[in-house]
């Protein structure tokens, strides 16, 4: 199975090699345009961006599946949540969406993305280092490294690519 990935980003790639070793696949990376804003700033804006890589993913890349993982932050009166979502889309399937675990950014962060900044400079600037986004992320920083952001991704993969053998599943019968 082709299998294209919507980002060249090494904790998403991980994450989707992580959840599809069971089946012969190929992996291509791409970067594809996610159609939001470069800070997803709800749910609903971060999974259009997920579905957008997925499917812009299996265009581009001619593949069986597009997997487009998307990260954004959603807001709630009790605080900023980071959230992670996902998408897998088919030639002929409704894309299968899932997200990932949450939890509150410290304020101090909160009010920058508030303002306008984006997480990825703003979490190199906190934690005094280069491309947190793509090692241990801000989730790896604010965990003490108990969770890193390919965990988070790997996840969410894993209930992509269940529902997607469920359904494969259910259509064999
Ligand atoms: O190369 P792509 O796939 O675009 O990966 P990305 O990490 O840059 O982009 P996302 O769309 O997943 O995330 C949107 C923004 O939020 C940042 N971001 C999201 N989750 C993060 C995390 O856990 N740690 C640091 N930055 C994060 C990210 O760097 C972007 O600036």
């Amino acid at each position: 199975m082709k299998i294209i990935i919507g980002s060249k980003n090494p904790t998403k790639i991980t994450a989707v090699k992580n959840s599809f070793q069971h089946l012969e696949s190929e992996f291509i990376s791409l970067d594809v345009q996610s159609g939001v804003s470069e800070q997803p700033f709800s749910d609903e804006e971060t999974i259009k961006g997920a579905i957008n890589r997925a499917k812009g993913a299996l265009e581009q890349g001619n593949g069986d599946i597009g997997i487009g993982l998307e990260g954004g932050v959603h807001e709630t009166s009790h605080g900023l949540l980071l959230c992670n979502w996902g998408a897998l889309a088919t030639l002929d399937m409704e894309p299968i969406v899932a997200g990932g675990a949450r939890f509150l950014l410290p304020e101090e962060v909160a009010v920058r993305l508030r303002a306008g900044e984006e997480l990825g400079p703003v979490m190199e600037d906190y934690a005094k280092k280069k491309n947190v986004s793509k090692q241990e992320g801000a989730v790896g920083v604010f965990t003490n490294g108990m969770v890193n952001r390919a965990e988070v991704f790997t996840h969410v993969m894993k209930l992509l690519v269940g529902q997607f053998t469920y359904q494969q599943k259910l259509k064999a019968h």
